[in-house]
């Protein structure tokens, strides 16, 4: 890790008053710390989007029915999904894998997808694990093999974003877990619902996360198995790879956070390349965040994942990248210090 106050200078010295550019200077320090370098970069970049399913919808943890991941992905696939939109707008680069969903994968799909189901769909965290110890192994695999794969195209900037119907609940439980957040504060509306969602949800992440508590000392992974998504484990794989290979590791909304919470669990010291794009409206995602020490860049009120968060925050990353390597240093252009 570079030290910050190398950067301060970097940035003291450059032809502006000096913290001139309040906010942004911050985070073009956490910028370049986080890619060891005065000149980090930001392009080419790509967002690798997880897909799977989830038992707990059964149990009514959603408004929607799980056929809708199906549908979504899909529409990813076609270039219509949110995400699409995005990311050609921010041109980012993106990549969909299949780690688990329930229904049939597409047919005929473009190369920027991979089929890569551990299983198809999670059982019920309401009923017992989610998954098993194997299973979580399986997943953070290919999670990591998505980050080494972009960290081998020479992108230094990654996002994780993420499609599950139901994802919200785990979501929540892992936070519950492992932020030290109280499970009823953890649960919110996902992708929408009215206040009976809200109750049955409660009451499922609450007896979720007693049940797997108890694991939580002797066995970390079995109790984070426990109450995971496929998708989940897989963007905490790509996490621990991506930091370990020196990339910056923009973080989107409450669902990716619980992915990063279970990197920093399984891989102590991955926090260091986060950079939270956004404060989700979903309830618990401050505390996760803080369970990071990440400040979000935006409070905008989004609550969608896919990646949308950290894509609408990418320009500010641009921004600073650019302040970091194009601005000429203050004696360079003749003047001298006042402030
Ligand atoms: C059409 C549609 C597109 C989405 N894109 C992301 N999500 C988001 O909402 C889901 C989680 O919310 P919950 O836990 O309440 O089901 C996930 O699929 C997440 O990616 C979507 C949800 C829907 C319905
Ligand atoms: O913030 C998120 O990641 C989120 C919120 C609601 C639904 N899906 C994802």
């Amino acid at each position: 890790m570079m030290d910050e106050a190398r950067i301060w200078a970097h940035l003291d010295g450059l032809a502006k008053p000096r913290r001139s550019l309040g906010r942004l200077e911050r985070l073009a320090v956490d910028l370049a710390r986080s890619q060891g370098r005065l000149d980090p970069v930001t392009q080419p970049r790509r967002l690798v989007l997880f897909a799977g399913d989830h038992g707990c919808v059964v149990d009514g943890c959603s408004a929607w029915p799980q056929a809708v991941t199906g549908l979504m992905v899909a529409a990813i696939c076609a270039g219509r999904a949110t995400s699409n939109a995005l990311a050609a707008a921010q041109r980012c680069a993106l990549r969909l894998v299949d780690v688990g969903m329930a229904t049939p994968p597409p047919r005929a799909p473009p190369a920027f997808f991979r089929a890569a189901r551990v299983a198809s769909g999670t059982a019920s965290l309401a009923h017992g694990p989610a998954m098993d110890e194997s299973q979580f192994a399986a997943a953070w695999a290919i999670g990591a093999e998505e980050a080494e794969a972009a960290l081998g195209a020479g992108c230094r900037l990654l996002i994780a974003g993420e499609m599950g119907i139901g994802n919200t609940t785990p979501a929540a439980c892992l936070t519950a877990l492992l932020a030290g957040c109280d499970p009823e504060a953890a649960v919110g509306l996902g992708a929408g619902g009215d206040a009976a969602l809200l109750d049955r949800k409660r009451a499922i992440v609450s007896a979720a996360v007693a049940a797997a508590r108890p694991l939580l000392a002797t066995r970390p992974r079995a109790a984070i198995a426990a109450l995971a998504g496929f998708e989940i484990v897989a963007m905490a794989g790509f996490f621990a790879a991506g930091a370990a290979g020196g990339a910056t590791l923009l973080l989107d909304g409450y669902v990716a956070t619980a992915g990063a919470l279970i990197a920093e669990r399984c891989a102590p010291g991955t926090r260091a390349a986060f950079l939270a794009a956004h404060r989700s409206a979903e309830p618990g995602h401050g505390a996760a965040l803080a369970r990071l020490g990440l400040a979000p860049l935006l409070d905008w009120e989004m609550r969608l994942g896919e990646g949308s968060g950290a894509l609408v925050a990418l320009p500010l990353l641009d921004s600073a990248a650019a302040l970091l390597r194009d601005v000429a240093p203050l004696e360079a252009i003749g003047a001298g210090r006042a402030d």
